[in-house]
Formats: C-alpha cells, sequence, structure tokens
C-alpha cells in the first residue's frame, strides 16, 4: 500500500471512530437529558414531602422525617448527571488515578498496555463500521426538524407554564411514517381528555400551521398522553390510481392499510360540492355492479355521474323515471321479504335475483324535484288514472326493510344537514358515513354522529380533494386518502346486465343479451311467476268463478297497491285476462 493510499485508509477509520463517537455522545446526551426531565420533578416532590415532615415533626420523634430523606436521597441518585458532568468527572476521576497509579507501573506492562489498547480500538473501530446502524430511512423536513426540537423537555419545560400547561412534560419525540410521536406525562390536574381540549396552547407552544392536524390520545400508561403530529402521511407514495387489481376505497394515510368497504352496508356520502364524492363513491360503484349476482340502480337527476354508468347500472333520470325505479324496486323487496324462507334472516343474493344496491345521488335535489310528480296508474278497476307521487316513502321504506331483502340504500349528498339533506327516516338507518370534507361541525356531527368532534372525527378540517372519514363502526378517524378512478375508466368498463323486474338474468358469456318480457302477438314471452304474482295468481286460478280485483287484496292480505301492480303485470305476462265485466280469470296455456 503506498503512503498515500495508507494515510487516506487511516483517515477514513478516524474520521468512522469520530463520527461513532459522536454519534454516542449525543445518544448519550440525549438520554440523559430526557431522564432528568422526567426524574428531576421527582426530586422536587420529594424535597417538599422532605420540608413537610419537618413541619410535622421537628423533634424527629417518628422516622417521618428519616424515611423522607432516604426518599429525598433515591431521588436524587436517580437524576443522572448531564453530559458535560459526567464527563468532567470520568476525566478528572482517570487523571487523578494516573497521576497517582502509573509511575509505580514497570515499562513492560507499559508496552503489553499500549498493545492491548491498540488491538481494543483497532477491533472497536471494526466492530462499529460492522455494526453501524442502518440510516433511518425518514429524513426530517425543515418544518419537521423545527417541531422536534420545540417537542424537546427542555423546550416544553421553558414555554409549558405560559402557555397554560404547567404541569405537563413531553418525552423524547419519535418521526415515524405517519408524523411525529411523543408521550406527554401528565400530573394530577391533566387528563387526555383536558389536553385534547388545550389543543390551540400547544400548537402555540410548536409554532405550528394551523393547517397541522394534532391527534391527542390516552398513552400506554396513566398519567401518560400520546401526541401525534401529522406532519406526512402513510399513504405517500402509493399509487392511489384506481385499477381492477388495486379495488380498495382508498389507503389508511396513518397506518398506510388499504380500506375497503364492503356491500351490504347502507351508506351514506356526504361531502361539500367539489370534495370527492363522486370519485370516491366509482370504486364502490364498481365492485356494485361487478359480478352475478350484484345489480345497481343508480337515481341521479344531474344526469353526469348516472351517465357514465349506464352500460352497468339501471339510471332513473328523470322524476318519473325514478317514481317507476323506486315503485320497482319496492315491489321487488315486499317479493323477496314475503317469500323468505321461515328462519331465514336475509335474502341470498343469486344471478336472478341479485343484490340490489340503489344509489340516490345528490339525495336532497332528487327529494325535491321526485315530489308530487304526476304519474298514471291503474285504479282497483282497470282503469288508468293520474295520481301525483313522491319517491320518498318509497325510498324510505328501502332505507328501512331493504337490508333483509338483500336491497341497500346509498344516499350521497352535498349538505348533509338532518331534513333537508338527509330525510328523517333514512338517517337512523345508515350503517356506514363516508365523510370528505364539509363545511361546518354541524355537518360533521350529521354524517358522523354526535360525537364526532369529541372523538376526533373533524371532517370540517379534512383537506379537499379526495380525503375521507369512514364511520362503520371499527374504523378510528383516520384520513383515508381515496382512490381516483377517472371518468375514462368508468366507460372503458364492461357492460353487465342492467336490473329490472321485467327482464330476465343474461345467460350469455361476453356481453350480456337482455331480453325485456313484453307481450307479443305472435310469440307471447312469459316470465316466470314467483312472490306477490303467484300467490296473486294462484287466488285467480283456485276460485269457482272470476274474481274481481277488489276481492284480491282480502283473499291474499295483500295492499290494494299490490294487488293492482300484480295484476297489471300477469295481465301483460298473458298469465290472466280481464274480461269485459272487470272479472279476472287465469289463462292455463299460460
Ligand atoms: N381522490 C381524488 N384524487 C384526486 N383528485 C380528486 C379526487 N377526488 C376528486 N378529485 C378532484 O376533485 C374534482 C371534484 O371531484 P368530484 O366531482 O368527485 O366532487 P363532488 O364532491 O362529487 O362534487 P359535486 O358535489 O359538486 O358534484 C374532480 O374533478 C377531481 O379533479
Amino acid at each position: 500500500m503506498s503512503h498515500p493510499s495508507a494515510w487516506q485508509t487511516h483517515r477514513q477509520y478516524a474520521a468512522t471512530a469520530a463520527r461513532w463517537t459522536a454519534d454516542r455522545w449525543a445518544k448519550e446526551s440525549d438520554r440523559r437529558r430526557t431522564l432528568r426531565a422526567t426524574r428531576k420533578p421527582l426530586v422536587r416532590d420529594a424535597r417538599a414531602a422532605l420540608a413537610q415532615a419537618q413541619a410535622t415533626d421537628p423533634q424527629k420523634v417518628t422516622s417521618l422525617v428519616h424515611r423522607a430523606e432516604r426518599e429525598l436521597a433515591t431521588a436524587k441518585r436517580r437524576v443522572p448527571d448531564p453530559m458535560w458532568l459526567f464527563a468532567s468527572k470520568a476525566a478528572l476521576a482517570t487523571a487523578a488515578a494516573g497521576y497517582v497509579g502509573l509511575p509505580l507501573v514497570p515499562g513492560r506492562v507499559w508496552m503489553w498496555a499500549a498493545v492491548a489498547v491498540g488491538v481494543a480500538v483497532a477491533g472497536a473501530v471494526l466492530w462499529a463500521l460492522l455494526h453501524r446502524p442502518a440510516a433511518s430511512p425518514i429524513e426530517p423536513t425543515a418544518e419537521e426538524r423545527d417541531l422536534l426540537k420545540r417537542l424537546q423537555p427542555e423546550h416544553w419545560r421553558e414555554h409549558a407554564e405560559q402557555r397554560g400547561l404547567a404541569g405537563t412534560l413531553t418525552g423524547r419525540p419519535r418521526l415515524t411514517e405517519s408524523g411525529i410521536v411523543v408521550a406527554v406525562r401528565l400530573d394530577g390536574q391533566w387528563t387526555a381528555t383536558k389536553l385534547r381540549g388545550s389543543e390551540d396552547h400547544i400548537r402555540a407552544l410548536l409554532g405550528a400551521r394551523t393547517g397541522l392536524r394534532l391527534q391527542i390520545k390516552a398513552g400506554k400508561q396513566g398519567g401518560w398522553a400520546e401526541l401525534t403530529l401529522r406532519t406526512r402521511s402513510a399513504a405517500d407514495g402509493d399509487d392511489l390510481l384506481w385499477a381492477p387489481e388495486r379495488r380498495s376505497l382508498g389507503i389508511d394515510t396513518v397506518t398506510g392499510e388499504h380500506v375497503a368497504v364492503a356491500l351490504g352496508e347502507r351508506l351514506l356520502i356526504a361531502g361539500r360540492s367539489g370534495a370527492g364524492k363522486s370519485v370516491a363513491s366509482r370504486p364502490l360503484l364498481f365492485d356494485a355492479s361487478e359480478g352475478d349476482t350484484n345489480a345497481l340502480v343508480i337515481i341521479d337527476l344531474k344526469r353526469v355521474e348516472g351517465r357514465l354508468w349506464d352500460h352497468r347500472a339501471r339510471v332513473a333520470s328523470t322524476p318519473e323515471e325514478v317514481i317507476a325505479v323506486v315503485d320497482e324496486v319496492e315491489a321487488e323487496m315486499h317479493d323477496r321479504l314475503n317469500v323468505l324462507p321461515k328462519g331465514q334472516d336475509t335474502w341470498g343474493p343469486t344471478a336472478d335475483r341479485p343484490r340490489i344496491t340503489v344509489v340516490v345521488d345528490e339525495g336532497a335535489e332528487v327529494v325535491t324535484a321526485a315530489d308530487k310528480v304526476p304519474f298514471p296508474e291503474e285504479d282497483g278497476d282497470g282503469k288508468t288514472k293520474v295520481r301525483t307521487r313522491s319517491a320518498l316513502p318509497g325510498l324510505e321504506s328501502i332505507a328501512r326493510m331493504g337490508r333483509a331483502a338483500c336491497i341497500d340504500l346509498w344516499w350521497m349528498t352535498q349538505k348533509p344537514t338532518i331534513g333537508d339533506g338527509v330525510p328523517k327516516q333514512i338517517a337512523p338507518q345508515i350503517s356506514t358515513s363516508i365523510c370528505l370534507a364539509v363545511r361546518t361541525p354541524a355537518e360533521a356531527r350529521v354524517v358522523l354522529g354526535e360525537d364526532a368532534q369529541a372523538k376526533g372525527w373533524n371532517a370540517d378540517e379534512l383537506p379537499a380533494p379526495g380525503v375521507a372519514l369512514i364511520r362503520d363502526g371499527k374504523r378510528g378517524p383516520d384520513p383515508v386518502k381515496v382512490r381516483y378512478m377517472d371518468k375514462a375508466v368508468v366507460i372503458a368498463l364492461p357492460d353487465q346486465p342492467i336490473w329490472s323486474r321485467t327482464t330476465t338474468p343474461a345467460t350469455a358469456t361476453g356481453a350480456p343479451t337482455l331480453t325485456l318480457v313484453k307481450p307479443s302477438a305472435a310469440a307471447p314471452v312469459v316470465a316466470a311467476v314467483d312472490g306477490t304474482d303467484a300467490r296473486i295468481l294462484d287466488a285467480i286460478e283456485t276460485a269457482a268463478a272470476p274474481v274481481r280485483q277488489k276481492d284480491l287484496a282480502e283473499t291474499t292480505g295483500l295492499s290494494k297497491g299490490t294487488v293492482s301492480k300484480a295484476v297489471k303485470r300477469l295481465t301483460d305476462t298473458g298469465h290472466i285476462t280481464r274480461q269485459p265485466d272487470g272479472g279476472l280469470t287465469a289463462d292455463k296455456a299460460a
């Protein structure tokens, strides 16, 4: 090895050793600082206890004072010296020992000691090189560096009192993938809830920006709280574009977990205009329209989102279509409930009678527009009359009773207020709420529950678009970054059969073929009769003479409306015929 390269190697070793020593020094002084900050208050307490003991028993008749003195000595012993004092004491002790002892050491021992020290130093350097801890993959940003400094116990102690936080003390802050986490020691007058109430003071003490999310919860031990500053998101760096192989709704920004919402829930999706409701609902609409046993119905008077899905969903975009589709879904629901086998709580979806998800986009507008709509209806005598109808009662009944029939209502609104945005009868039926950014805490409470603010569900502070809180009884208030599903992706999705009560299920693979069952003079196409229709047909078939429609309600126990609709369907499909005098007879050939 040439001289310059040997010199360079030695310099590198020396630099590594110096770095290692500096690193150890910094860590040790840090450890001592934290311990001192935590234990010094205990010395103060012990000193106060001693003073009290001395006042109580000045003559030292009992062991009270003696015990307090011992406790004070123990408390003092447990407070480590600061690093500079410890190092100075160690250097002084070594120097004194050397001064006294070294002249007595023989020359041979000197030589072997020098060899041993050299070998030890070389070994230590080698060991340090091989066991160097991997550099932390998390590099603090400038903001995090500032916050980390201000969270150090010394800084906190110095400023806590003037910020109304006397009696609290931070531990050592850690930088994690979702932000900075620090334990906070609380004295007798503090609790985690009280600390949560002082969030503004903490923000001021740390000089944290207003938009930075702070989370305070009870610590792992009594007397401690955990403060988290959400400076970063665990979803950072993830690919949030929706794709068939990445089908979750989004990613938890705290844990980095994929968050999915299963079908079968009654959903409320709320958020102010532009918060990302439509985009957030797309992965869910995909699931609800995918597969043989799922069918999607979209009620969308804005005709924007619904149109994207009209190759996979039944879309109602006028008030009349809304009334008609709600009637159909409601009749289907009653049919299913009527034939639900005894002991079975919920309908098992099949290709013939799939799970139906009814999505009401901009629910408040639907309720207003589909109200008192002139709608032609057949009355008991088979005559068509125009009545005014509203969609709301049907939607309410689907929300109330649909679950058992495997028919789920999803309500989307940008005005999440009870009465105006979410109907009073529907709000209590909601089982899962997906709340994007809303305007006010009151709106957040309507969507996420009365306890929303108190428990950290602050949807009014969410960034927009595309960040949601999901309250389903299982998740906590960690924001979820929602996947982005573009309109073009929706349009390019393969077709799916469109549900209708007069639709026979598609059996062919590939592009589904839908057959609308309509009466035809040449070759009548007859649908299978089940549920309510079967009951009505049975009552007509078993009657000795033509049956009048109004008598059917009595014989079958069904409501007049249900009977009227069933009679119309059976007449249309050729199962029954209405005689000139209004009597109904069964057509056995059908
Ligand atoms: N998850 C997301 N990631 C990225 N951008 C998003 C996301 N969600 C929404 N956006 C952006 O926000 C815009 C508005 O989103 P969207 O149309 O879903 O809002 P909205 O709440 O349905 O609004 P409105 O109620 O007015 O219809 C989108 O065009 C898109 O550019």
